[in-house]
């Protein structure tokens, strides 16, 4: 049969949810998925664990030496210098050894987690970026932040210090069972006791610290999901007023947070301090039994001697494993976390063999046929519609808040899929083209047109170099945005912070019209462009738009009528239904539902 593959899911409230609800098999799958990013990185692994392999050994070797210096040498009476002389030279040798080994494998280890990690980072980075809308209905841009930033990170701590971990202190144990058996078995054998107990410890802990790391992750994550959604709406919180509110549910996120962390330290330092505990009582417990076999002369003192620094090294390497049991428990966390994000597909795709139309010869004509649509299962939001635009044709639509107009233009972006029925440019359906020159033949201008940190020239090209700065210009010249410009200080070279916040809503949107001319777009969508604009900006905006619009498909979303008044047809919508269309005059003629529009926006415009 084949294996069914696990499916992630997410909350609610758009984290992907936590290893609370995470089954093992999903653990599995999701470690699996992280460890294959390590694959090709196997000569370099094996490198690793031989130079931790030489340096564990001259470590644990020295010890040895000392024990025949005592037994071999002091304690049988010979006095050999000589011998003594090259005991403490081999001594040096492998203190030697085992620091440069110790050097190698840190730097080895810490360059390969790194590099595992900045490729996690940019496939993570390519995967949402291609994601479709829906996936951005579902995710926090917060929680996506985290997974780019720190589950990403907490995961090289897994590479360097959690593999370094198993891999140094799994080889040290098992060489000191075998040296502390080789020295004696009987004190060996009394020694093994103590594995049952610190087992003991490390499960009864182990449920309860998972528990402890999955709720700090998830404040952190919450914390940081608040904190980005603040700073990309202050301009809103303050001019609501709104700061202290927010402040409110910050300290309140930021308290949470801080507690869960606390929680999260003494677990540890408890954790740590058991085993210290266990440590100091098993060296006393070797010293009693070892002393009295000494006493009765069937110990060498030698031997006692190395035993006592094995047992306390033998505590070092489980103390240090159980410590990254701390990280390894943020480490699954974050795996399942990231291979959630990594698991899920696009839902909208190119076909398998995609049709390419020739880009000169699109005319820009668009039927939606039939088409139903829904955001979630049950709640349709367009059933059955039915549009056809020719090419060249300029088209308003209006429609009160919640109409559907924007998820008809949605639609003809392919940010998502119809359900039912189709949407065809030049008679073909849009998923069959693929979703480059899709985007590339349909131009879309918001509200609020996002500009991104960088130039002008940058922002209008959209960093794609090909486009040389003369064609840049002469688009603003087009579009008539190089008298606004040309004004500021640095021209077409002056840097705009994220989002352009130092440009008015108007500049903004005639960057974007610059961009469209750029870009050549034969369809356009202006999404309630003109909605924020003061009159003389709306008629620098408007005269634009007249300008671009030009031999090219329009269709223009707007609240204010009279920004469509001039289009070749309106079409009205209610409730996820065309409910009329035709001019202006028609619509007003008919005494309808536009007419009322109409009248109120008269209205509202009046009263303003
Ligand atoms: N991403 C989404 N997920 C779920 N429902 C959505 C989503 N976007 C819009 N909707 C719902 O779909 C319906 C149509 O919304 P749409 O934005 O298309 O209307 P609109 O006519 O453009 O409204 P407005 O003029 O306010 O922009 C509304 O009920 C809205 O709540």
């Amino acid at each position: 049969m084949a294996k069914q593959k696990a499916q992630p899911n997410a909350n609610p409230d758009g984290e992907i949810s936590s290893a609370y609800n995470v089954s093992k098999q999903d653990r599995r799958a999701a470690f699996r998925s992280m460890i294959a990013y390590a694959k090709p990185f196997r000569g370099r692994f094996a490198l690793i664990f031989l130079c931790t392999l030489l340096a564990i050994s001259a470590d644990l070797l020295q010890p040895y030496l000392v024990k025949i210096a005592i037994d071999d040498n002091l304690m049988a009476g010979k006095n050999d210098y000589g011998m003594l002389v090259l005991i403490s030279v081999i001594y040096l040798a492998f203190v030697i050894i085992g620091l440069v080994f110790t050097y190698l494998q840190n730097n080895m280890l810490q360059y390969v987690g790194q590099s595992i990690v900045a490729r996690i980072r940019k496939e993570l980075f390519a995967h949402i970026s291609k994601q479709s809308m829906s996936f951005f209905d579902r995710f926090h841009s917060g929680s996506l932040v985290t997974h780019v930033s720190s589950d990403t990170e907490t995961l090289n701590q897994f590479f360097t210090q959690v593999l370094l971990s198993l891999m140094r202190d799994g080889m040290t144990l098992l060489i000191i069972i075998g040296l502390m058996f080789h020295l004696d078995p009987m004190l060996a054998g009394y020694s093994m006791l103590l594995l049952p107990i610190i087992a003991g410890i490390a499960i009864g802990f182990r449920s309860y610290m998972r528990k402890v790391y999955q709720i700090t992750r998830t404040q952190l994550s919450r914390l940081i999901a608040f904190t980005a959604e603040n700073l990309a709406g202050m301009n809103l919180i303050q001019a609501f007023h709104q700061q202290k509110q927010q402040q409110q549910s910050f300290n309140e996120q930021n308290k949470r947070y801080f507690r869960s962390n606390v929680r999260e330290v003494q677990t540890n330092v408890f954790f740590n301090r058991s085993f210290d505990i266990l440590g100091n009582l098993s060296v006393a417990f070797i010293v009693w039994i070892g002393g009295m076999a000494v006493f009765e002369r069937t110990m060498e003192f030698g031997v006692l001697y190395a035993f006592i620094t094995y047992i306390r090294q033998f505590f070092q390497p489980i103390n240090s494993i159980t410590q990254q049991w701390n990280t390894l428990q943020s480490t699954t966390v974050s795996m399942d976390r990231l291979w959630r994000v990594f698991s899920i597909k696009p839902s909208v795709q190119d076909t398998e063999q995609p049709n390419a139309i020739k880009s000169g010869a699109i005319r820009g004509r668009i039927d939606y046929d039939r088409v139903h649509f829904s955001y979630t299962e049950g709640v349709p939001i367009l059933s059955g519609l039915d549009l056809h635009i020719t090419a060249g044709e300029m088209i308003g639509i209006v429609g009160a808040t919640g109409a559907g107009k924007s998820s008809l233009m949605s639609l003809l972006c392919r940010f998502y899929d119809v359900q039912q029925g189709s949407v065809r440019i030049d008679g073909i359906d849009i998923r069959d083209i693929p979703q480059a020159q899709l985007h590339r033949i349909v131009g879309l201008v918001q509200q609020e047109p996002y500009l991104y940190s960088g130039s002008i020239i940058d922002n209008v090209r959209l960093f794609d170099e090909s486009i040389s700065r003369d064609d840049v210009i002469k688009a603003c010249r087009f579009v008539g945005a190089d008298n606004l410009i040309t004004r500021l200080q640095d021209g077409y070279d002056t840097m705009l912070s994220e989002r352009g916040s130092g440009l008015s809503a108007g500049e903004r949107q005639l960057i974007s019209f610059a961009r469209i001319v750029v870009f050549r777009p034969k369809i356009l969508i202006l999404d309630e462009a003109t909605a924020n604009l003061d009159s003389y900006t709306e008629q620098l905006v408007q005269t634009a738009l007249q300008i671009v619009s030009k031999g090219r498909t329009t269709l223009v979303i707007a609240h204010r009528l009279s920004t469509i008044m001039q289009a070749d047809r309106i079409i009205v919508m209610r409730q996820g239904q065309i409910v009329e269309q035709g001019t202006h005059r028609e619509l007003i003629e008919r005494k309808g539902y536009y007419e009322e529009l109409y009248s109120h926006s008269q209205g509202a415009h009046a009263v303003g």
